[in-house]
């Protein structure tokens, strides 16, 4: 089985992800550390994430990168931002994504384009949603626990910028795909979202 979820910063849909291959025993790839690691890769390399050329350079990464805590960053948020509006970018990590999707078994991935790109083929598809000022404040938490000292209005204004660049893009834009299943994460506990979106792949997969 395939899961595909997609949906904008701090929504929810890692965690959710993360529940749902635990529930059906899957494996999970959370592929906006890949743009966050061509994103670091850039910075380390001295290169202009804005530059097409620069961000293809970067793609090539040693898997090692994935695990290091910088990827985390607000800062390197919003470089991934940029670096996956490059159609070059997007192509370079596409065989990759769609391996793991479609290895034996199934998978769960959490994305921007996981139902529309990646997997249009998935048999769950959801599109995970809150309000900024909730994303925002959730986002804030977690940055806090890790010792960043920024601060919340900064975490808010980046989330709109990345909402924005990532919506409006050309090549696959965190858009909902026609079938995926809509969840407001702004007003659930962590437990209540989790629940609701077995309920919902449930209801795909068995209806
Ligand atoms: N329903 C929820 N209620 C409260 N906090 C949540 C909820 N879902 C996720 N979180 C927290 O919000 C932060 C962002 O969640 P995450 O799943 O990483 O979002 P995303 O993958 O969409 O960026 C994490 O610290 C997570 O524990
Ligand atoms: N499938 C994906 C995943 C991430 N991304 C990009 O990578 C950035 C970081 O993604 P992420 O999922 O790690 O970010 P959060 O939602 O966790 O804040 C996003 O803002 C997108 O620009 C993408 O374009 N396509």
């Amino acid at each position: 089985m395939i899961i595909a979820v997609d949906g904008p910063a701090a929504s929810g849909k890692g965690t959710i992800a993360r529940a749902l291959a635990r529930h059906y025993g899957i494996p999970h790839l959370d592929t906006g550390l890949l743009y966050r690691a061509v994103a670091t890769q850039v910075t380390r390399l001295d290169l202009d994430p804005a530059i097409e050329a620069d961000a293809v350079a970067a793609c090539d990464f040693d898997d090692q990168l994935l695990a290091e805590p910088m990827l985390r960053d607000d800062a390197t948020g919003q470089a991934a931002s940029i670096v996956s509006a490059h159609p070059l970018v997007r192509a370079a990590l596409l065989q990759r994504q769609r391996r793991f999707a479609h290895q034996p078994g199934g998978a769960v991935l959490d994305g921007r384009d996981i139902g529309t790109v990646i997997a249009p083929d998935a048999d769950a598809k959801l599109f995970i949603r809150a309000t900024p000022t909730i994303r925002a404040r959730r986002r804030h938490d977690e940055l806090q626990k890790r010792g960043s000292a920024i601060n919340y209005d900064q975490v808010l204004a980046d989330i709109r910028t990345r909402d924005d660049r990532d919506s409006s893009r050309s090549t696959a834009p965190l858009v909902a795909a026609d079938d995926a299943m809509e969840l407001d994460t702004s007003f659930l506990s962590i437990d209540a979202a989790v629940s609701r979106a077995i309920a919902l792949v449930e209801a795909r997969v068995q209806g």
